[in-house]
């Protein structure tokens, strides 16, 4: 995998006509998020939830439905035992081209070495080098989703070696891209890892952390009640809950039969004399550790502006900061990174606005930036606010989603189908996020539900498509719904020690479906049979196909082609 695909630089942004297909069809492009596809069984939530309307898409019209991959390489991962996610998958979709992402970005910069060499290394260097603290606060996991505990343990060592001599590290517990119960076995892992740092002479602690649904990992701006728990363990050394050690603290807390590691509730590590062993102090350095920028990007902004009015941060210490990536090329925070992250060019949404095409984008907080933010490439903002719009429905706060699997599944195909209905938009995106919210909270019955309002959703917008004699094209961004139980390499559930099967609440590797049609669709339209390993960047040329132009050279082939019926 190039870590760029071959440059479009120089190139004109005009999209050629499509030699058989029209222009001026309304598209609905609905992405089912976390809708992989698996073979039934009773942890396949989404074969074992009424699902009337997908799956008549397979059975009306076999040459219009396929499987396309959605994780590893095929999305820019690392490895193919990656699985996928939201900002890989949503990148893909959009930009039509597989970039090397930023698991795979730092990976990179660790082995040579070049992480070291930056600015933002540099930057940073200066602090502790000055004797100040080095802070790393980020998602304890291997889950590769926003983070890895691999590179971690990298940056642990490289930073020690450069000149850290006290070094404090925040934990966020994860248990939604691995396992329920793992942050007792990262915690023992990152300790070992610590106390050997100390046996060098390294000052090296756990200083505070918490569960990352409840603890700073906010995203989208939904909660900055979550962010404030984090800023007050991390920074001020304040929580309900206090602990000598870290280990102590995640065994106790999930003694509570209610606890689970994605809601911890906040901590932090104290000495024999009460006192919090690593607040972040004037003259610290910290570094985020995640790449991933959804669920970092509060903090951020937190950690770096200096006129921040989210929440009272009480104290706001004078630090130098880092992020591992940028988080947010627009507002280019953080300032200073360790590692640049990709830069995504030239994607769809772009192309087809500049070839006038109107579009209209809609989701719930919790997935609203995945249609646009990740849609576009990592960019915030419109292309030409002329022409599109974006809307979003505020998601439920402070419950968990099996709480309302329903979640805004019905509010967000309403938007859609007036949007469609207005006839004022020639691209009408959503994003429907039941099968992975729910998907997350390992609760099957809830999941259950999430896909069958789901479903409902859909029959909205395809109802609507109908209407306007449009086109839709239907697929999801990874598995997450079909696949709720963790699985020995032959495929049968593994069961904990009491014979319980374990839950599986992460992403999977399976493949996702993509569907097409409506009757505004040509006749002679099918998938091609010459791309059995596509995946989601395929589906970027395929749209800009149905609108009625040609792709762009340098993009994933499309998966269509037409026949004379
Ligand atoms: O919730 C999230 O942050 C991730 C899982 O870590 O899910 P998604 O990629 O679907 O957003
Ligand atoms: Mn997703
Ligand atoms: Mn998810």
């Amino acid at each position: 995998m190039a870590t760029r695909p071959p440059a479009a630089e120089g190139k004109s942004w005009e999209l050629a006509a499509h030699p058989r297909l029209p222009k001026g069809k309304t598209v609905a492009v609905v992405v089912l998020d976390g809708w992989g596809e698996a073979p039934p069984d009773p942890f396949n939530c989404i074969h074992i939830a009424d699902t009337p309307t997908l799956d008549a898409l397979n059975k009306a019209a076999p040459e219009r439905w396929r499987l396309i991959k959605a994780h590893g390489t095929a999305v820019g991962l690392p490895t193919d035992d990656d699985m996928g996610n939201s900002e890989v998958g949503h990148n893909a979709l959009g930009a039509g081209q597989i970039y090397a992402q930023g698991a795979k970005l730092v990976d990179l910069a660790l082995d040579s070495g070049k992480i070291y060499e930056g600015e933002g290394f540099k930057y940073i260097q200066q602090s502790f080098l000055d004797g100040g603290t080095l802070h790393l606060i980020g998602l304890l996991s291997d889950g590769g989703v926003h983070s890895r505990f691999d590179q971690l343990q990298l940056l642990l060592k490289g930073a020690s070696e450069r000149g850290a001599k006290r070094i404090r590290v925040h934990v966020l517990t994860d248990g939604r891209d691995v396992l329920d119960g793992s942050s007792v076995r990262f915690v023992e892992m990152l300790e070992d890892d610590l106390a050997r740092l100390r046996e060098k002479g390294v000052d090296a602690r756990i200083a505070s952390g918490g569960g990352r649904m409840y603890v700073t990992m906010d995203r989208y701006e939904n909660d900055w009640q979550v962010v404030k728990r984090g800023w007050d363990a991390h920074v001020l050394g304040e929580a309900p809950h206090k602990f000598k050690s870290a280990l102590e603290a995640v065994k106790k807390l999930r003694e509570d039969p209610k606890a689970n590691d994605q809601y911890m509730p906040p901590f932090v590590i104290v000495d024999e004399s009460g006192k919090p062993v690593g607040p972040v102090q004037d003259g610290d350095a910290v570094v985020t550790f995640n790449f991933r920028a959804d669920r970092m990007v509060m903090l951020a902004k937190a950690l770096e502006y200096e006129g921040f009015d989210k929440f009272d941060r009480v104290r706001f210490p004078r630090i130098r900061y880092a992020g591992l990536l940028q988080y947010d090329g627009e507002l280019k925070l953080p300032s200073h990174y360790l590692v640049a992250p990709p830069e995504i060019e030239r994607t769809s949404g772009e192309y087809l606005v500049r070839n006038g095409v109107r579009t209209y984008a809609c989701s719930e907080t919790v997935k609203f930036g995945h249609v646009t933010f990740f849609w576009n490439g990592n960019r915030s903002g419109y292309f030409n606010q002329d022409l599109e719009k974006y809307e979003e429905i505020p998601s439920d706060i402070g419950i968990p989603f099996n709480v309302q699997p329903k979640m805004k599944a019905l509010e967000i195909a309403h938007k859609a189908r007036d949007a469609i209905l207005s006839r004022n938009f020639d691209q009408v995106r959503v994003n429907i996020a039941n099968g992975d919210m729910v998907g997350h909270t390992g609760d099957i019955e809830a999941t259950i539900v999430g896909c069958k309002a789901a479903d409902e959703a859909v029959k909205i917008i395809l109802d609507a498509v109908e209407q306007v004699g449009g086109i839709f094209v239907l697929t999801a961004d990874h598995g997450n719904a079909e696949d709720m139980a963790k699985r020995d390499k032959s495929g049968k559930p593994l069961r904990d020690k009491d014979g319980k099967v374990q839950t599986l609440t992460s992403h999977t590797l399976n493949p996702v479906p993509i569907a097409i049609g409506g009757p505004g669709l040509s006749p002679g339209v099918r998938f091609r049979t010459d791309l059995a390993n596509a995946g989601l960047a395929n589906v970027a040329a395929t749209v800009m196909n149905l609108h009625g132009f040609e792709a762009p050279d340098h993009y994933e082939p499309t998966l269509i082609e037409v026949v004379d019926k």
